[in-house]
């Protein structure tokens, strides 16, 4: 009576019409769609609207609100709705890894998914994974797309990595694309992909949406956001390795990830512990970058500009498509060398590898960390937790790439040297090693390459970007308020 609220179209989940003889509330079958058939004129509608309501720290939960008005306007805000939710999908395919994270990808999406798609009128097929690459080849070789809007993946980046594995070459196949050529230009996926975060690092949810929370992803899928993403893809001498979207990491983060997967019963905290294990340890591993810069781009790695929803990288990848240039060649000795296609922000770093990365601009950040003490590796890792530039540091540079190539020093020739190494040569090159830094007595070649999670099987690599080839139901991150209101119920 009296009281305001306003609610942006955009944002309602469902309406409910409400009865209100007698004083009593009966609900209909849940549908908007639906229209109250009614006897008289002057009959005044009430109606319970589920809609979006935002909390702390991009975090969206349900809230609801009646309203009454007259039958007109309420056919017309049917209407409305019916035209402004054409983007929403209706038929979704679910994926969900059972093993993911804590394992607790079933019941997360048992419990706090399936009830808001029900309410939505969402209906779904869901596949709970039996073996790894279930979801991949299911995407590659069986599903009936044309039946979905959608992909919804309930899981960690891994798993999302399956999804974009099956898709992506799904569509190169059935576009008559070959996948395994670095020259040919990737045909964009047209089914957006859903993640509901379940993982241990939920890296590509949290840098997409700002927060790794179950019940926003399913918000932001109900209300059909779109937010395209940039993919590497990852050859090695001709042949397709892996595709790519956020960290492709050498040294480093390749060992931590190495030494983590022996590690998977200790669910999310085996990152914690390799990672101190593997600072300790303190290896570096030569070789040769050679990269096109990104030319014509808004931004650079080093700016304080953030991707933010709605802003600079969807129109500078359209303004700005691929350029031509010239290659640049970095030859040394690196702790770590690592390409981020996007902030990489997670819940351990919400800043993330590269703060001021964007998620769609055709464009990946190359962050070269040459050789340095314990102590300056140190500085670096704690900066990316504190507000301090962690690329503001002599060991470091930073590139905007398009393209990159990556060659360890002991490779011969651009053939087949790699993890398979003879017994052999691999002495060869452990004692040339150990005659150039005495001190280490073991020091390996090589690393190996962490491609979002996943251990690649080469190490001479060729990467390519390709700007916006898979669309995520995300909008980006958007803009915070000056002050959040602290008194909010849901922000706790
Ligand atoms: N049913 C299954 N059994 C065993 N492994 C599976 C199954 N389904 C998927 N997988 C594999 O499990 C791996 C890890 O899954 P996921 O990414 O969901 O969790 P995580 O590794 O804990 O999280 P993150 O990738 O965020 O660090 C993936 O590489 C995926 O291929
Ligand atoms: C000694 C203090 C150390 C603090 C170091 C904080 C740096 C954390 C940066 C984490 C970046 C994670 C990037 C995400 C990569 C994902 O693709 C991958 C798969 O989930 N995760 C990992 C851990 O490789
Ligand atoms: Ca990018």
């Amino acid at each position: 009576s009296g009281v305001c609220h306003s609610v942006p179209v955009s944002e309602i989940i469902s309406v409910r019409e409400e009865e209100e003889e007698n004083g009593s509330r009966q609900r209909d079958d849940g549908s908007w769609k639906k229209i109250r058939e009614r006897e008289g004129k002057d009959c005044r509608q009430a109606f319970t609207v589920l809609y979006v309501e935002r909390c702390r720290q991009h975090r969206w939960r349900c809230a609801e609100v009646t309203f009454t008005c007259s039958d007109e306007a309420f056919l017309l805000l049917l209407l409305l709705l019916f035209v402004s939710t054409a983007s929403r999908p209706k038929h979704l395919l679910v994926y969900i890894n059972p093993y993911g994270g804590k394992r607790q990808g079933k019941r997360i999406y048992e419990q706090k998914v399936a009830p808001l798609f029900t309410q939505a009128g969402i209906s779904t097929s869901v596949i709970v994974t039996e073996y790894a690459n279930h979801a991949r080849d299911h995407l590659k070789m069986e599903a009936e797309l044309k039946k979905f809007d959608g992909v919804v993946c309930v899981g960690g980046d891994g798993m999302f990595s399956e999804i974009i594995h099956g898709l992506i070459w799904r569509t190169q196949i059935d576009c008559g694309v070959d996948p395994n050529s670095p020259e040919e230009a990737l045909s964009p996926c047209s089914l957006r992909i859903g993640i509901i975060p379940a993982g241990s690092t939920d890296c590509i949810c949290f840098a997409s949406v700002g927060t790794n929370d179950p019940v926003t992803s399913a918000l932001h899928i109900i209300v059909g956001d779109s937010q395209p993403l940039d993919v590497c893809s990852v050859h090695h001498n001709n042949m397709f390795l892996r595709y790519s979207v956020s960290l492709l990491g050498y040294g480093f983060y390749g060992d931590v990830l190495s030494d983590s997967e022996r590690k998977r019963w200790m669910g999310p905290a085996r990152y914690d512990f390799s990672g101190l294990k593997m600072f300790l340890t303190h290896h570096y591993y030569e070789g040769t970058v050679s990269y096109l810069p990104a030319k014509g781009i808004i931004g650079t790695p080093r700016d304080a500009t953030r991707c933010r929803s709605g802003q600079i990288c969807l129109f500078s990848f359209v303004f700005h498509p691929e350029s031509s240039g010239e290659w640049r060649t970095i030859r040394g000795k690196f702790l770590a060398i690592n390409a981020a296609s996007m902030s990489c922000a997670c819940p351990r770093s919400p800043k993330g590898l590269s703060p001021a990365a964007h998620l769609a601009d055709g464009t990946t950040d190359l962050i070269l960390v040459r050789k340095c003490s314990r102590f300056n590796f140190l500085r670096h890792l704690l900066r990316h937790t504190s507000k301090d530039d962690q690329f503001d540091l002599t060991f470091i540079e930073v590139h905007r790439v398009r393209r990159f190539r990556f060659m360890p020093r002991h490779c011969q020739s651009d053939s087949d040297l790699e993890l398979d190494l003879h017994e052999n040569s691999k002495r060869q090159i452990f004692s040339q090693i150990c005659k150039d830094h005495p001190a280490c007595g073991c020091a390996p070649a090589y690393s190996s390459w962490n491609c979002d999670g996943e251990i690649l099987t080469h190490t001479g690599i060729d990467v390519r970007v390709h700007g916006q080839l898979i669309k995520l139901f995300a909008r980006g991150i958007e803009e915070l308020p000056v002050f959040e209101d602290l008194s909010n119920p849901c922000a706790i």
